[in-house]
């Protein structure tokens, strides 16, 4: 599904690579997390998978699309939902994801009723019509998943998607990323919170400088790593217990 190949990437004024040589395989149907700590390089990799940043050298195919001539197909086939909200605060629900949908190429009568349904599906339907301004953090993050998703993306990038929300909001997020991927949705998603990747993740790179430190199932990356009884300890142990304070 995803083939990264010897993927940079240098910030113009960068001492360093903040992607230094990333080579992965994500396969069809993959929950796949990109895990590392502040500064790793995650949301750089997603960025540039997602076609927000040009590499600065190495290719990815999407689908076996590359972006170098086929930038257009690769938007219509994948989703993205940010860490930052990518909502118009003054709009209501309904008006941001009617937008989102209309940026989709969606016919405005079927966008009525998908609207509709995923606001239910999230939990939002009594604040459809409230402006987003005055959401919770957890309302906003739902209700930006599913402006990410609205035109059925094959592939969904999500990172940090549940930063900053309280445990039902979390469960409400997770279950319905499950159902995405039963549906044929293969998911790459990013996430300080552990545990949850543990349990929700198929397969997982653990990133760190800008480079790959481990790849495999929660369970194999546990397994391969001595005294770990849970991911937190495998990322300890690969990635050490120094602070990343950076300004
Ligand atoms: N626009 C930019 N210009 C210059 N350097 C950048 C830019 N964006 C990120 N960086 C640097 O690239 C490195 C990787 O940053 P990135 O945001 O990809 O890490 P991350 O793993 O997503 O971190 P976090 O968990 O804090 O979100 C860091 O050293 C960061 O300071």
């Amino acid at each position: 599904m995803i083939e990264i190949k010897n993927l940079y990437k240098k910030y113009k004024n960068a001492d360093e690579f903040s992607v230094n040589n990333i080579s992965l395989e994500i396969a069809e149907n993959e929950i796949y997390g990109i895990l590392g700590p502040n500064g790793a390089g995650k949301t750089t990799l997603i960025s540039m998978l997602c076609g927000l940043i040009k590499p600065t050298s190495g290719s990815y195919t999407i689908n076996g699309l590359s972006p170098r001539n086929r930038l257009n197909s690769i938007k219509k086939i994948t989703g993205i939902v940010p860490q930052e909200y990518a909502l118009y605060p003054t709009l209501t629900a309904r008006e941001n994801l009617m937008f989102f949908g209309s940026l989709y190429g969606l016919k405005h009568a079927d966008l009525h009723q998908k609207i509709d349904v995923m606001l239910e599906r999230v939990g939002l339907t009594n604040f459809a019509d409230k402006k987003v301004e005055h959401f919770s953090g957890g309302m906003k993050r739902r209700c930006n998943l599913i402006a990410g998703i609205m035109h059925q993306p094959k592939v969904l990038f999500l990172d940090e998607p549940t930063v900053g929300v309280d445990v039902q909001s979390r469960n409400v997020i997770i279950e319905f990323l499950k159902e995405l991927n039963q549906n044929g949705t293969s998911i790459v998603y990013t996430s300080h919170h552990l545990q949850e990747a543990e349990e929700f993740c198929t397969k997982i790179a653990i990133i760190d400088n800008g480079q790959i430190y481990a790849i495999g199932s929660p369970e194999q990356l546990i397994a391969n790593t001595p005294k770990a009884e849970n991911l937190e300890d495998v990322f300890i142990s690969l990635t050490g217990k120094e602070l990343r304070d950076v300004i």
